[in-house]
């Protein structure tokens, strides 16, 4: 790194006040042990989380995104304890949470609350959607006022369900309104933090926007907390405030949404970014330069030294195999972990030979993109040696806002019969 970019990168810790911070997590890890043979010993471990580090403010919604197997369910459930981590540690409200057992968890369950993936498999086809919703009252021996029956009828309405269906199973709901029926559980006793895994990639496109501008509706309305895990950038897009990209088990970028958007600055982000489908065919053309990255996602079990994109990353030089960068905030609101990041000074400038894996993966990559990287980052090294250390307006392109991508497109008329009425249009943009 070089001495200037030292001097303006600050470390993760000291980056929201503390009273603002509702979930704090530090070094964060799960392996799962793999074991072989009759005695069952332990041969190797999935590195699933290796160690990651953020917080989640009160009232933001933190998007987490990544490739399938990048470890964004491990986090949802590490952070939730439905898993018991490997080493790291989790605080919730200041207060330790890393290893507290079931007892110890039992009033933090009102406060934490998980929406699954899948509104099809999570709720009990043999239980109706009123004991299905009624069941964390029962769970947590809570009698609201006015009595279970009304609350879930309350909390029927509030997620746009008909309360009257009260008595009906989940297999005469549609997706659409089952993932409804999975927030009604979910919110049911005021949690302060909703942690939803992928909530919306099990549902018809027509359907997305709807469920997503009713997670945003209800954030307003009851000052809910909430990390959403994707691994579709544009679904986060519109929702977060801020967006932490994962790659085998860390995050490689941390950044409030526009930043990330108007400026990535790891390639894994950018290469990310590129392959997301733009709607309209005229501005298609425009932004034909995809990246397509070489090859799958190596295997947990045995991640890459050093930087563990070095494999398939097209700035990937010696230092990237040898040492494992870290994240750091190189522009306020910003944290990388890329020794060559994109639309800012390189942070080894002095490493220039690229491994020949990076050329392989260079041929993948656009000339455009290639020669849009190496201006941008010509053209940061340049303020910074004029002194103007901050990059306030970053050289790439803007994303326009019409840049939205199909799912957020208005929903049309509902295929499913009896999807409730609900707002169609594109999910709202925060601030
Ligand atoms: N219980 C488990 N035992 C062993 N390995 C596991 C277990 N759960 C997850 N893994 C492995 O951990 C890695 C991360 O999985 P995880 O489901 O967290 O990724 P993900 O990013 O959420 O992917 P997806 O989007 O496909 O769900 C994967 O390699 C997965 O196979």
């Amino acid at each position: 790194m070089s001495e200037n970019s030292k001097d303006t990168a600050v470390t993760t810790a000291d980056t929201a006040a503390d009273g603002d911070v509702l979930l704090k997590v530090t070094g964060l890890q799960k392996h799962f042990p793999i074991k072989k043979g009759l005695l069952q010993r332990q041969v190797g471990a999935v590195h699933a989380v290796d160690g990651i580090d953020f917080e989640v403010r009160r009232g933001e919604t933190l998007g987490v995104v990544g490739e399938s197997g990048c470890g964004k369910s491990t986090m949802g459930r590490l952070i939730t304890r439905l898993l018991e981590p490997t080493g790291g540690k989790v605080e919730f409200e200041g207060k330790d949470i890393t290893h507290l057992g079931v007892s110890g968890m039992r009033p933090m369950r009102r406060d934490v609350q998980m929406i699954f993936q899948d509104p099809y498999s999570s709720l009990n086809p043999r239980h109706t959607i009123g004991t299905i919703v009624g069941a964390p009252f029962r769970l947590q021996g809570v009698t609201p006022e006015g009595g279970i029956k009304k609350e879930v009828q309350r909390l029927l309405s509030v997620v746009g369900l008909n309360p009257e269906h009260y008595n009906r199973y989940p297999h005469e709901f549609s997706g659409g309104q089952r993932q409804r029926i999975g927030i009604a559980r979910a919110l049911a006793l005021s949690p302060k933090l909703v942690v939803a895994d992928e909530p919306v990639s099990a549902l018809d496109v027509s359907i997305q926007a709807q469920v997503v501008n009713l997670l945003d509706d209800l954030q307003q309305e009851l000052g809910l907390t909430y990390v959403i895990i994707a691994h579709d950038l544009s679904v986060v897009r519109h929702v977060s405030d801020r967006i932490a990209v994962m790659y085998l088990g860390k995050i490689v970028e941390l950044a409030d949404r526009d930043l990330l958007y108007k400026s990535p600055m790891h390639p894994y982000t950018k290469a990310l970014m590129s392959a997301v489908p733009i709607p309209d065919p005229r501005r298609k053309s425009e932004k034909s330069e995809r990246i397509l990255l070489k090859g799958d996602v190596p295997s947990p079990i045995s991640p890459p030294s050093g930087c563990r994109f070095h494999t398939r990353c097209w700035k990937a030089t010696e230092i990237c195999k040898t040492t494992e960068p870290p994240l750091l905030e190189l522009r306020p609101g910003q944290r990388v972990a890329c020794h060559h990041p994109e639309n800012f000074e390189d942070q080894q400038p002095q490493d220039t030979v690229l491994l020949s894996a990076a050329k392989e993966a260079a041929e993948l990559v656009s000339e455009e993109v290639l020669a849009e990287s190496a201006e941008t980052s010509a053209a940061v090294a340049k303020a910074v040696e004029e002194g103007e250390l901050a990059v306030e307006e970053p050289a790439a392109e803007e994303p326009a806002e019409d840049d939205a991508p199909s799912a957020e497109e208005p929903a049309e008329a509902s295929e499913e019969s009896g999807e409730p009425e609900a707002p169609t249009e594109a999910p709202s943009k925060k601030k």
